[in-house]
């Protein structure tokens, strides 16, 4: 096993915490990815169809709801979400800190449930990762300059991997999912569809643009512009090294840091 003295995020999507046993399954990865980096950062999603379950929660209270409001519900989930995470991993010896959005400084515009991160201040989380602490991130969510709680849009999370993974410098971002990568076609739909091992960025971006939901589309460009490598892999097979789709620069273009996408 390569040790690298280094910094990388890990995102884990709602498929990977469809149940609380799955939280120890992906705190057993995350405590194999510590062997390897010294700082480690975790962004997970809300689990399964928490999401969906909470947007039909509103509105059967309200069938209108003001999307203020109904941010302020959606962010829940992921919150959830890093709190299990945490606990799993205490469970298993390990200590684990989760912050919100918010608390992670994940600044974005005012447009709830489609805000876009404008920047990354990730103060809160530095003394943690220095003291070698694994942080975990709630996805999909972050705080507007007016101090409001936004939401970046369905499939957010991915997002939030990438935009933090900039501040922080990590060294790229690994997505586990429910599939071994991208493929040229959902393997769901089309079990004869081929396994990409290397895309470009604009290759990755033409996939989703078809409408593949393996990552956020705007996650991809905002790595381009970033020059952060990516890699999409299962969260069964994460074992096996040489399956997965790495995404990356085929040349390092050198952008400075910006996180417009
Ligand atoms: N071209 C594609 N390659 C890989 N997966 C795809 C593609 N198109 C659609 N998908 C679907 O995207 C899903 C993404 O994985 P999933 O684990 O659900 O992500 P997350 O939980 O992070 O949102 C897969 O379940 C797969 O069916
Ligand atoms: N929970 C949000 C954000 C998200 O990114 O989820 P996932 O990583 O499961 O796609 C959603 O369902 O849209």
């Amino acid at each position: 096993m390569e040790i690298t003295n280094n910094c990388i995020v890990l995102k884990f999507g709602g498929a990977s915490v469809s149940s609380p046993e799955a939280f120890s399954s992906i705190a057993d990865i995350i405590l194999h990815r510590k062997k390897m980096y010294k700082k480690v950062i975790v962004v997970v999603s809300a689990m399964g169809d928490t999401t969906d379950e909470l947007i039909s929660l509103a509105h059967k209270v309200n069938p209108n709801p003001p999307r203020r409001e109904l941010d302020m519900l959606l962010s829940v989930g992921e919150r959830i979400s890093i709190a299990l995470l945490a606990m799993a991993l205490a469970a298993k010896g390990t200590e684990a800190l989760s912050f919100t959005g918010s608390q992670s400084g994940i600044i974005t515009t005012n447009d709830h449930a489609n805000a876009k991160i404008v920047n990354v201040k990730p103060h809160r989380l530095l003394p943690h990762l220095e003291n070698e602490k694994i942080v975990i991130v709630a996805g999909f969510q972050g705080m507007s300059l007016e101090g409001e709680i936004t939401t970046l849009g369905r499939g957010g999370s991915d997002t939030t991997a990438v935009a933090l993974a900039i501040a922080l410098k990590a060294e790229k971002v690994e997505f586990f999912k429910d599939v071994f990568g991208i493929y040229e076609q959902d393997p769901k739909k089309n079990v004869q569809a081929r396994l990409f091992e290397t895309l470009s960025y604009q290759e990755a971006y033409d996939i989703m643009n078809k409408g593949a939901q393996v990552l956020h589309n705007r996650c991809v460009r905002l790595a381009e512009k970033n020059s952060l490598p990516l890699r999409v892999l299962s969260f069964e097979r994460y074992l096996d090294e040489k399956l997965g789709t790495t995404i990356q620069d085929t040349m390092n273009s050198g952008h400075n840091t910006t996180y417009e996408d």
